[in-house]
């Protein structure tokens, strides 16, 4: 066992015990409809995120937010325009058995066929890379992921990132990195040609993922690092705060940081960069 592979963090607690496949199936079209369905729907109409014929990897962490993304696309597949394949694909990274069983049962329950597969990511890390363990798992996750999904013969990898992270990102670049960009919703892997990454969940509140998750009774795996829980969770954490405080004086505050990111006005920037070049304002100043 890995020093990295702790039995996880602060659990969601659920309100009730876990209530029926169907139940659960019904309350994304009925109780979550204008909160979790309509917004999923919304973001893949929005970013052209489903082209006929794709065949989709969803990456399954057995967290709350990959979970429901897997029954979104299951009741599309029902209910909407079945033009679409799904793969479920969840990566053990050397997961403490207790924490890989509650991800095997929860998927059981919810009727989400998942391929596991072990990627010895905790073992590695835990060797090599103590001093930046975060930045490194994250990056031979993404990796690993999009191994898997091409091994599936698939064109794309859906990941369950929601607002509340894309939001979290935009201000964490801004107040600790010093530049404005954002999470895109859709975007091509740069070094796994014909695979295009995609954020279904884009404009799902988090607050609405945590209710459907207590309200089902689904107990979802919360993080299963205690390296990461302890290290990168802190700045996270603040900015989180910082949005609910700020939320506390202008509601739609939150909903004003994604609008920013589609209405940056380039006559008011002093510089940006566009694949790896560098500009500067004044570069184009005298000709105009
Ligand atoms: N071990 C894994 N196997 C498969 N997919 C993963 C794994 N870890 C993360 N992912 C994917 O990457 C997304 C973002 O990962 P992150 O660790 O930030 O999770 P999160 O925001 O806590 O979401 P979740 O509640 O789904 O765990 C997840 O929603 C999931 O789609």
């Amino acid at each position: 066992m890995t020093k990295i592979s702790g039995e996880g963090c602060e659990q969601l607690i659920p309100f009730n015990d876990i209530k029926s496949l169907q139940e659960i199936e019904h309350s994304i079209i009925t109780k979550y409809r204008k909160t979790i369905w309509g917004k999923f729907i919304k973001a893949i109409k929005e970013y052209e995120l489903i082209k006929d014929g794709d065949r989709i990897a969803i990456a399954i962490s057995g967290g709350k937010d990959s979970l429901l993304m897997a029954k979104l696309f299951q009741e599309l597949k029902r209910h909407g325009k079945d033009n679409f394949q799904l793969e479920f694909i969840a990566m053990d990274p050397g997961y403490h058995e207790s924490v890989k069983k509650l991800l095997i049962d929860n998927c059981r329950h919810l009727d989400i066929p998942i391929h596991i597969f072990e990627s010895g990511i905790f073992k590695i890390v835990d060797d090599i890379a103590q001093e930046y363990p975060c930045f490194m798992c994250a990056k031979m996750r993404r990796g690993a992921l999009y191994k898997k999904a091409q091994e599936l013969g698939c064109n794309k990898l859906a990941l369950g990132h929601h607002f509340n992270d894309v939001i979290e990102t935009v201000m964490m670049n801004l107040l600790y990195t010093g530049n404005f960009s954002t999470m895109l919703p859709k975007l091509k892997a740069s070094n796994y040609k014909g695979l295009q990454l995609i954020r279904p969940l884009y404009h799902i509140e988090e607050a609405a993922i945590i209710d459907f998750t207590e309200n089902n009774g689904i107990w979802p795996l919360n993080c299963a690092c205690m390296v990461a829980a302890k290290k990168t969770g802190t700045k996270r954490y603040e900015v989180k705060e910082l949005i609910k405080q700020l939320k506390e004086n202008f509601k739609d505050v939150d909903k004003s940081i994604l609008r920013a990111t589609q209405n940056v006005n380039m006559n008011t920037i002093l510089g940006w960069k566009k694949d790896g070049q560098k500009y500067f304002y004044l570069d184009e100043y005298d000709e105009k």
